[in-house]
């Protein structure tokens, strides 16, 4: 690995569609600054910065007001740039980290104070060397009392073998890019039946309905992907998360523009009450408990 690579859009389109406010962007990264903060050495890709002030921006010119930022595999299991990032958002970015499985209960407590509400276990090979599904059900039994959620990413080629594992997860789960379905299949292909029957299986298993750059094999403006998605926003309207996944990892052969992929979000959550749950309401359940409380 040599070359440093750029990901994302350098100059995105502002949106026709505008987020209402509050509008939560759940699915995104941050990369570095390197010279602060080095990537891991097991890293299988290195990115140019993209720090918390790109991100901010970003999140500015897209109408959105809050990110939660999740750990990305370039930064293995030293989660500091995700906490820096959002220590930097004056209260308006919370995290999901990844862990060594051996970490200790203080160092859990020191993420849960600097915002991390999650961790990830990523299943893709591209990604990490391994995935230690034993040492990952610790994991998600001893983070129980900080009332976090396991976030698993994994592809729909081991969907079936996934699930003994996620049945044994103690909290709720959400679902990275739907576990990558071919969304050309459509809405009733066999990806997004054996999907939505893993969503029936569980009540607290969510997902985000993220990603049609990388899901969509026919590009923007990513029919297949609205076709295939919009129907499962309706059917599980409050289990449902969106992000950009800004700054798209492992994307520089087709970096999306961040403004098309937001006016993507009225052709699958078509109302202004799906476009409330997706983008406020479900998210701040999750990331901001706190803040909803008082409402429910
Ligand atoms: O950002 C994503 O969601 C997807 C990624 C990268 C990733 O997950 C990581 O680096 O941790 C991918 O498919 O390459």
């Amino acid at each position: 690995m040599t070359d440093r690579i750029v990901s994302w859009h350098c100059n995105p389109s502002v949106p026709r569609f505008t987020p209402p406010p509050g509008a939560v962007d759940a699915h995104c990264h941050v990369f570095g600054p390197m010279a602060q903060f080095p990537f891991s050495p097991k890293a299988k890709y290195l990115p140019e910065d993209a720090g918390p002030n790109m991100l901010f921006a970003l999140r500015d010119r897209l109408g959105f007001s809050r990110n939660v930022i999740v750990q990305a595999s370039c930064h293995g299991t030293d989660n500091a740039a995700t906490l820096n990032a959002i220590a930097k958002s004056n209260g308006r970015a919370r995290g999901v980290a990844v862990v060594d499985p051996a970490i200790s209960d203080a160092e859990l407590e020191k993420l849960h104070e600097g915002g991390i509400r999650g961790v990830r276990f990523n299943f893709l090979k591209r990604l990490v060397d391994n995935a230690p599904k034993d040492k990952f059900l610790e994991v998600a039994h001893r983070i129980q009392p900080f009332g976090w959620h396991v976030v698993v990413y994994f592809e729909a080629a081991i969907l079936e073998e996934m699930r003994p594992f996620l049945n044994a997860i103690p909290t709720l789960i959400v679902i990275d890019h739907m576990g990558r379905p071919d969304v050309s299949q459509g809405p009733d292909g066999a990806d997004m039946r054996a999907f939505r029957s893993l969503l029936d299986s569980r009540e607290d298993i969510w997902t985000k309905v993220t990603c049609p750059d990388r899901l969509d094999p026919h590009g923007p403006p990513w029919d297949d992907f609205a076709c295939a998605v919009a129907p499962l926003v309706a059917d599980y309207q409050d289990r449902v998360l969106w992000g950009t996944d800004w700054p798209h990892p492992n994307m520089e052969k087709a970096t999306p523009d961040d403004g098309a992929l937001v006016d993507i979000i009225p052709r699958i959550a078509p109302t202004a009450d799906l476009q409330r749950k997706l983008l406020i309401d479900n998210p701040m359940r999750l990331y901001w408990p706190e803040e909803t409380k008082s409402s429910s």
